[in-house]
């Protein structure tokens, strides 16, 4: 199961429409050709759906990754999570705790954001099944995101003894996904540049290949 998930984690395509420059639907189906190997659904932020028209994306954007073998994951709404019986949730330190989480969801994907060993030591004693650790470089993507700590963190974790998966996540592009992967992590996680690109098609193609390059020497 462990490796399955690190092999998942490789490029972690997270999104929400108000992420975009074009439809949703299209934008992940493109994604998906370029490669990615997990979806997080983040509808979140300035603009972002909610009620309703956020369950039926939802809905629809599990549907693709349905029919292309992508596991779906969903950001800090469980209940949600839950009604559409996603594959996972991902929860940061604002949202509930990771023990409470864990007790919900049962056995699907627990993801868990963290910034330090104590709270990396209380995710992975309330069962998290990864780490994501960010932002690695300056986001804009993420309203409330931390100032950028490059990997030094993630080395951290790894020294201390963290063999869970872990994604780097912030700020990362093609040019420098080498680099955080390098650090020890299993998989990077991208919003905008493939989001936000003309094609994200192609921007998750270089994604992959450097992420690969990088994994074979
Ligand atoms: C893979 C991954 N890593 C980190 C986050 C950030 O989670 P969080 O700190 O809860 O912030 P929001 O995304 O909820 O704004 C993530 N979503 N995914
Ligand atoms: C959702 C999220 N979480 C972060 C963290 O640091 O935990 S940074 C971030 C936004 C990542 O978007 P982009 O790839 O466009 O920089
Ligand atoms: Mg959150």
């Amino acid at each position: 199961m462990e490796d399955k998930l690190r092999e998942m984690l490789k490029l972690y395509f997270i999104m929400g429409s108000n992420n975009c420059r074009k439809d949703p639907e299209t934008v992940l189906k493109e994604a998906i050709k370029g490669g990615i190997t997990l979806f997080q659904f983040r509808e979140k932020g300035q603009g972002s759906l909610g009620g309703c028209e956020k369950k039926q994306l939802a809905v629809n954007l599990q549907r693709i990754c349905k029919e292309a073998g992508i596991p779906f994951i969903v950001n800090d709404d469980i209940e949600l999570a839950l009604e559409v019986d996603a594959d996972g949730v991902h929860i940061g330190q604002s949202d509930m705790s990771a023990g409470e989480a864990r007790c919900l969801v049962g056995s699907k994907i627990l993801g868990v954001s963290v910034h330090t060993l104590k709270e990396a030591e209380q995710a992975r004693e309330m069962g998290a099944d990864y780490f994501g650790v960010g932002p690695v470089f300056h986001t804009t993507t993420k309203e409330d995101a931390l100032p950028a700590s490059g990997v030094s963190f993630i080395r951290e974790l790894r020294k201390n003894g963290y063999s869970i998966p872990i994604v780097g996540i912030g700020g990362i592009t093609a040019e420098n996904a080498g680099d955080v992967m390098s650090s020890g992590v299993d998989g990077v996680s991208v919003i905008s540049f493939i989001s936000n690109a003309e094609s994200p098609k192609k921007a998750a193609m270089g994604l992959k290949e450097n992420i690969m390059h990088k994994q074979n020497g």
